[in-house]
């Protein structure tokens, strides 16, 4: 047993799939069978409706190469497959004569790599899976041709040797994230109706669980190791195999008797739009709102089935016995009821017997069901098991006629959103707490900044009060003084002014001296006084300036303190204000917060209503919904079959110039088969006998030639040979040379300019096929004298000496060989063909050494040989004959006793015709001649060739002479 390097998760029980669309017969739609990854995967996404995406199952049909014993023991038998992988189409070949042919999705030729089978058979299907489609591929064929090699292949010491299995996990592994991600796969083999888990081999009776309401199938029992790298799948394929072939060897058996299955499931999550996500809810009668613009998770759990199937040759062993005999009912029943499942389903079947093995039950979403299905038929080349490899085709034809109907596998992510939910609202809490102490913290701040700015007030208010006080305390001061000198000075005046009246009143006789010395005195006192009033009421007006000053800049002080009272009101407006601010937003936030639990409390009651539905779900409600998606559905069905009908109509108008082709190449494989037929117009009533029933199958062919004929216009196809596509070129020539074929149409053609074009494409196309099959239909009108002397004049015979000489494909060379043949039975061209190197030209041929040509040259050679003898005897002709002189006589001569009797029966005519001239005979005599001829008139089948040797001999005195040297002719 093989042992892990590092250390895998197992875990028990497959989680049950999500719910699908049950089984049932879905419409017919065709698909390709590789869309473009990344554009088609994504594109189907968006096309796709609630009801699913048809797809039909695809088939594609893989031939193994020969192996070494087939190379040996089936060397001397044709094939028995024929592959026309452009055309998608494979032939079986019945017998000699009759072969049938086959359509199929993509036709794998046994060149063909394991990335190139890989990206054709199961990437799609893949690239479904990822996208959260359920996805199956599977191999079907006989024991030997590969089914195993294709899937399991591991490609250890050459990597471009993996095959499915390790392909398709490497590309699900690139794209699913392991964060959220998860990859499990289970491994088990199906063996006498027993399933096994090859990844814990004890647990050999895993039970298959069926889900009644979608009919989703899981195996709850099997192990399921969950994959992060490539490296620990292999490792686990390696285990799983290794317990294969332990469990095989325990029960003497082999692996080709069991049928083997690996299960992947990927889980995914996905982030889409609302608004489709939305339409998915509602589907399932959820009116859940998720907020506009956002993102949704949703979780995809699809599978990835990938089925080997025991050898499909098994069915026919039923005649064995003991444990084999077993193994075969049991190989036979479970191949048997997928047969006959898969044709129930393609001819769509009202009874489709699932139940009747596990092998159906297992692929029960597989055919017919929500699955997206890619079946690779294998088969091998040797034609000793054409019985199997008929039937192998036939299954994949009956498969693909099976419709599915593609389901999402797509659940909404409820754990994460309420996840999510929780995550937004703690971030919420948490940014609203913040906010709180933003806000109260500022309102602090602020309440310390009011309280500093009134304290500040006060203290101004306080000392401006103070100097205001001490101001009109000093100015009452200052008044007083003023007050008291004016009445001191008031009080002077009136001392002196009585003073003066007494000493007036006093002094009468002082007369005038004294009277004026006391005026003067007094006269200076008061000045003396006046000035000191004058001084001191300047000092008076002087201080009350100075007051009044004082007193303005108080003022101006005080201002300034009430306008910086008034900015600091402001700012305590503008803190209001953000506090407001700060408190609306915090509502806002709350409110947000009280929506979000709202929102909240909504999901967790939708989800418990909808657990609550789903249990709740009435019969009665789930049947009128199923009757309303099968009217649906029947009315898709008549779309589909209507848009059938007019793509049928389309196609079959647009294959008719492919069948036309087609068929040509039929008639060319008949003639192939009938050489020369058609040109030397000597058949043998054997041939004839052999070949009436393909005779009538051309006859058949030819009528509807004709038919097409008619009604296309002989102008119209004879102008797509001159078409630009090479491939119109190619199907016109044929029909051309179809049409040739038959006498009456190759004057028409002619006529209609057909051979000037056919002669064109010989000289200018690069096209083998179009070269050799405008050759085939020159040979054809070259049967014709009066055509033989238009490709003369038309240079036709350079051309087809010039392809003669340049062309390697033994059937081109066969065409241009049999045109030549025809020219030189004209006796009129003799001269003119030689000139222009036609003789040469055909011999130039034998090169080639395949029988169909050396027999066109054979009939050359005799043909010539015969004209010129006919020349000779009428007397038109002297001398040695031209086919000598181009040195044909050592070809004759060594051929002619050949095994090879189409080309030994013209030859030995040839020789005849040849020694009938007198001028040839010593020739013949040196090149050994006059022995193949004694030989022929001995042993020649034919009695008129025998005869005409005889006379020849008799006849010619060179030959007498030479004979009678020694002795040896009677
Ligand atoms: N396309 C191919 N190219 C080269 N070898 C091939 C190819 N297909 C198959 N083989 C070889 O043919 C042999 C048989 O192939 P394989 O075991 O895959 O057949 P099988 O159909 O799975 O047989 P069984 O039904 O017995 O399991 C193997 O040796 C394999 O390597």
């Amino acid at each position: 047993m093989v042992r892990l390097e590092r250390p895998l998760t197992l875990t028990t029980g497959v989680k049950q799939a999500t719910p699908g669309v049950p089984n049932g017969a879905a419409p017919p739609r065709p698909k390709a069978i590789s869309p473009p990854l990344s554009q088609a995967r994504r594109g189907s996404r968006n096309g796709r409706d609630d009801a699913g995406v048809a797809g039909r199952v695809r088939v594609a049909v893989r031939l193994r190469p020969r192996n070494t014993e087939e190379l040996l023991n089936d060397a001397d038998f044709a094939d028995y497959v024929e592959l026309m992988p452009e055309l998608k189409r494979l032939k079986l070949r019945k017998n000699s004569w009759d072969c049938e042919t086959f359509q199929f999705d993509e036709i794998l030729t046994e060149t063909a790599s394991q990335k190139r089978v890989y990206e054709v058979v199961a990437k799609p299907v893949v690239e479904s899976v990822l996208d959260g489609y359920n996805g199956t591929v599977m191999a079907y064929g006989q024991t030997g041709t590969g089914k195993t090699f294709t899937l399991g292949k591991l490609g250890e010491e050459d990597a471009a040797d993996r095959g499915i299995m390790v392909r398709a996990l490497e590309d699900i592994l690139a794209d699913v994230s392991f964060d959220q991600d998860t990859v499990t796969v289970s491994y088990l083999q199906l063996y006498m109706e027993t399933v096994q888990d090859l990844l814990a081999p004890e647990k050999d009776n895993i039970t298959i669980a069926e889900d009644p309401k979608t009919g989703d199938v899981s195996l709850p029992g099997a192990t399921s190791v969950e994959i992060r790298d490539q490296k620990s799948f292999i490792e686990l394929l390696q285990i799983g195999e290794a317990n294969r072939f332990a469990a095989n060897t325990k029960l003497n058996t082999e692996s080709s008797r069991s049928h083997s299955l690996l299960l992947v499931n990927v889980k995914k999550t996905v982030r889409v739009k609302p608004e489709r996500e939305l339409a998915t809810l509602n589907e399932n009668g959820s009116s859940l709102q998720s907020p506009k613009g956002q993102t949704i998770l949703t979780v995809r759990k699809s599978k990835l089935l990938i089925v080997d199937l025991a050898g499909s040759e098994r069915v026919n062993k039923s005649g064995s016995e003991g444990l084999l005999l077993e193994e075969a009912k049991f190989i036979n029943l479970s191949l048997t009821s997928l047969g006959k499942c898969i044709n129930a389903l393609a001819e769509n079947s009202p009874h489709v017997p699932i139940r009747d093995s596990k092998l159906t039950r297992l692929l029960r979403d597989s055919f017919g069901g929500t699955a997206r299905t890619s079946l690779i038929i294998t088969i091998g080349p040797s034609p000793q098991h054409r019985g199997e490899t008929t039937s192998t085709i036939l299954f994949g034809q009956r498969a693909m006629k099976v419709e599915n109907m593609m389901k999402l596998r797509e659940e909404f992510d409820y754990k994460s959103l309420c996840k999510k939910l929780e995550t937004d609202l703690d971030r919420l809490i948490a940014e609203n707490e913040r906010q709180t102490k933003l806000v109260l913290e500022a309102e602090e701040e602020m309440q310390i900044k009011v309280e500093e700015a009134r304290t500040s007030m006060l203290e101004t208010e306080s000392r401006s009060k103070n100097s205001l006080q001490e101001m009109a305390a000093e100015s009452e001061k200052l008044q007083k003084e003023h007050r008291e000198t004016v009445f001191k000075l008031e009080k002077e005046r009136v001392r002196l002014e009585q003073e003066l009246k007494d000493s007036l009143q006093g002094l009468s006789t002082a007369k005038e001296v004294a009277v004026s010395e006391k005026e003067m005195q007094i006269q200076s006192e008061r000045a003396r006084n006046e000035k000191e009033l004058q001084d001191c009421m300047e000092r008076c007006q002087r201080k009350i300036t100075e007051m009044t000053e004082k007193f303005e800049s108080e003022r101006l002080q005080k201002e300034k303190l009430q306008r910086r009272l008034q900015d600091i009101e402001d700012g305590l407006t503008k803190k209001d204000k953000v506090q407001l601010e700060n408190q609306e937003q915090l509502q806002k936030l709350a409110r947000q917060m009280e929506s979000e639990s709202q929102l909240r409390e909504e999901a967790e009651k939708e989800l418990a209503d909808r657990k609550s539905q789903a249990s709740l779900v009435s019969n009665e409600e789930s049947t009128q919904l199923k009757s309303e998606v099968e009217s649906l559905r029947q009315e898709l069905d008549e779309h589909h079959r209507q848009k059938e009908r007019l793509e049928k109509d389309v196609k079959n108008l647009k294959q008719q110039l492919l069948h036309l082709s087609y068929d040509h190449d039929e008639t060319r494989k008949f003639l192939d088969r009938e050489p020369a037929r058609a040109w030397c117009g000597s058949e043998s009533p054997m041939s004839l006998n052999k070949s009436s029933h393909m005779r009538e199958t051309i006859n058949g062919q030819r009528a509807t030639i004709a038919k097409l004929f008619e009604q296309v216009g002989l102008q119209k196809i004879l102008s797509l040979l001159e078409s630009e596509d090479v491939d119109v070129r190619v199907h016109a020539v044929k029909v051309v040379a179809n049409l040739a074929a038959e006498e009456a149409n190759q004057e028409k053609i002619v006529e209609a300019g057909g051979l000037g074009s056919l002669l064109r494409l010989l000289q200018n196309s690069e096209d083998e096929t179009i070269r050799r099959v405008a050759a085939g239909a020159i040979a054809n009108l070259a049967m014709n004298e009066t055509n033989q002397e238009l490709i003369m004049a038309q240079s036709g015979i350079k051309l087809l000496a010039r392809t003669a000489n340049e062309a390697e494909d033994a059937q081109t060379l066969r065409m241009v060989a049999g045109a030549i043949a025809n020219l030189c039975g004209n006796d009129k061209l003799q001269g003119r063909l030689r000139e222009e190197g036609g003789i040469k030209a055909l011999l130039s041929m034998v090169r080639s050494r395949h029988g169909d040509v050396l027999a066109q040259i054979a009939r050359g050679v005799a043909n010539f040989a015969k004209c010129e003898s006919r020349a000779a005897a009428q007397g038109q002709r002297k001398g040695r004959s031209l086919l000598i002189e181009d040195g044909a006589l050592p070809w004759v001569v060594a051929n002619a006793s050949t095994e090879a009797s189409p080309v030994r029966r013209h030859i030995e005519l040839a020789l005849c015709h040849l020694a009938q001239h007198e001028f040839n005979a010593k020739d013949l005599v040196e090149a050994g001649g006059l022995w193949e001829l004694v030989r022929i008139s001995k042993e020649c089948s034919r009695e008129d060739i025998r005869s005409l040797a005889r006379r020849t001999l008799t006849a010619s005195p060179t030959f007498q002479a030479e004979l009678r040297k020694v002795q040896t002719y009677p």
